[in-house]
This record gives structure tokens, C-alpha cells and sequence, in this order.
């Protein structure tokens, strides 16, 4: 097995119960995410991409298959194992920033390190540094509410780097944002992957994404398709 790869799944199924229904999102799912690689995973509202993030999170369990992250399965280890993991070794950006409000956009990014328990001054140092890398580093005072759209979703991609995950897992990043804003911090994805070789997941309705990726799938009907 390759030390390059982050985050795999295999034989992944998932069912939701619904009453006496059971409803299958997908099965047989295969996926591997190696350093470095951004992948690009499309498909229609409803087609289970969140399922699947979710899934590959560990914040649900598959009904049958396995995800490891950096060769540990989430279904062998503890929840609280699986939290700690997963603030260590994985970094979120939503569609919605989810930045804490009352925060600044320093002490969010600083707020991962801080629960990891890493020294205040080397956080510090690192958060500065992080929002210097997202072009913000005239911001770092600013709240949430002082920020613009893309200023936000810049921090919350700097809060995600915070701990350097192996992978980090994105939901629709651009999904609030006009073209121009999008093309920005797709443009800033693609350095970001290059200077730490991390792994990127993005869940996207914009097929327009697909092009600087470097692998792409499409989930329909239950299945998970290659694109690229
Ligand atoms: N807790 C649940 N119980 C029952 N069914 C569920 C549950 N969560 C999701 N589903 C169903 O699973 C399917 C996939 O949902 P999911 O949210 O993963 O899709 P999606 O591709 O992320 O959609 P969107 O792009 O609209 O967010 C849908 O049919 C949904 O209704």
C-alpha cells in the first residue's frame, strides 16, 4: 500500500431506514485520496454527496464497506478517538462559513490549534501566518461581520489548515459566492495544495470546478463514476 494515500474507502454502502423502508443512498463505493490531490466529487441534489462526506468524516457510520484515514479504520477506534482524529488530521469548510461570530478571524483559526493544545505563541505565530498565506493579513482583528463574503470563506480555508490535516473536506465552498470571488479561492485551493501537499475533497454543484482538478467523480444512481 502506498504511503501517499490520506483517506480510502472501499465497498462503502449506506442505508437509511425510513419506517419499514429501507432507503439505499449508494453502494459499493471505492475512493482513494492522496496527498496532494485535489478530487472533485459532483453530482444532483439528493444524489447522497453529503452522505458521503459525512461518511468519509467518520461523523456517520457506514452501513457496510470501511473508511480509513491514514491507514485507521473509523469504525475500530472510540468516538472520542475519532473526534480527536478528526481535528488533527481533517480540516472542514462548509458552504456557510460557520465562523464564530464574537471571534476574530485570527482567534477562529487559532480556536483547532487551541483544542489540539498546541503552545499559545506558536499558534499564534501560525494563525498570523496562515492569514498572511489566504491574503488577509490586514484582517486579522476583523469579525466575521466586518468581513465580505470571500474574506470569510478565506478565513474559515485558513481555520481548516490550522492543525495541517492530512486532507481537508469542502462542501460547496464556493456555493455563496458571485464568479469572480469563486475563481479566487479555487485559485487559492490549488496554491494551497501545492505548498503542503494536503489532500482536498471538494463536494460541488460547479462543474466548472472540475477542470483544475486532479481527479473527478460523478454520484448517480447509487454509484460512484470516474471522470477524470
Ligand atoms: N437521516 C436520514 N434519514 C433518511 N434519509 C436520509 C437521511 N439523510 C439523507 N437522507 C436521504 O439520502 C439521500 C441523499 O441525501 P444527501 O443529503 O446526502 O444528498 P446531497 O447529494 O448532499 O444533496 P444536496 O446537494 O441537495 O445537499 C436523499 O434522498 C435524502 O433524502
Amino acid at each position: 500500500m502506498s504511503n501517499n494515500i490520506v483517506l480510502e474507502c472501499h465497498s462503502l454502502s449506506k442505508q437509511y431506514q425510513d419506517g419499514k423502508q429501507v432507503i439505499e443512498v449508494f453502494h459499493s463505493i471505492d475512493l482513494t485520496l492522496n496527498k496532494g490531490e485535489a478530487c472533485a466529487i459532483v453530482g444532483a441534489s439528493g444524489s447522497g454527496k453529503t452522505t458521503l462526506l459525512n461518511l468519509l468524516a467518520g461523523l456517520d457510520l457506514a452501513t457496510t464497506g470501511d473508511v480509513k484515514l491514514a491507514q485507521v479504520s473509523w469504525s475500530s477506534i472510540s468516538d472520542a478517538k475519532r473526534a480527536k482524529m478528526r481535528n488533527k488530521e481533517m480540516g472542514f469548510v462548509y458552504q456557510f462559513h460557520h465562523l464564530l461570530a464574537e471571534f476574530s478571524a485570527l482567534e477562529n483559526v487559532l480556536m483547532p490549534m487551541w483544542i489540539a493544545g498546541m503552545n499559545k505563541q506558536e499558534a499564534k505565530q501560525r494563525g498570523e501566518t496562515l492569514l498572511a498565506q489566504v491574503g488577509l493579513k490586514d484582517r486579522l482583528d476583523h469579525k466575521p461581520s466586518q468581513l465580505s463574503g470571500g474574506e470569510r470563506q478565506r478565513v474559515a480555508i485558513a481555520r481548516a489548515l490550522a492543525n495541517r490535516p492530512a486532507c481537508v473536506l469542502m462542501d460547496e465552498p464556493t456555493g455563496n459566492l458571485d464568479e469572480a470571488t469563486s475563481l479566487e479561492i479555487q485559485n487559492l485551493i490549488n496554491e494551497l495544495k501545492v505548498t503542503y501537499n494536503m489532500a482536498f475533497l471538494v463536494v460541488t454543484h460547479d462543474e466548472k470546478m472540475l477542470g483544475w482538478m486532479d481527479s473527478a467523480h460523478r454520484l448517480s444512481q447509487g454509484a460512484l463514476h470516474r471522470l477524470k
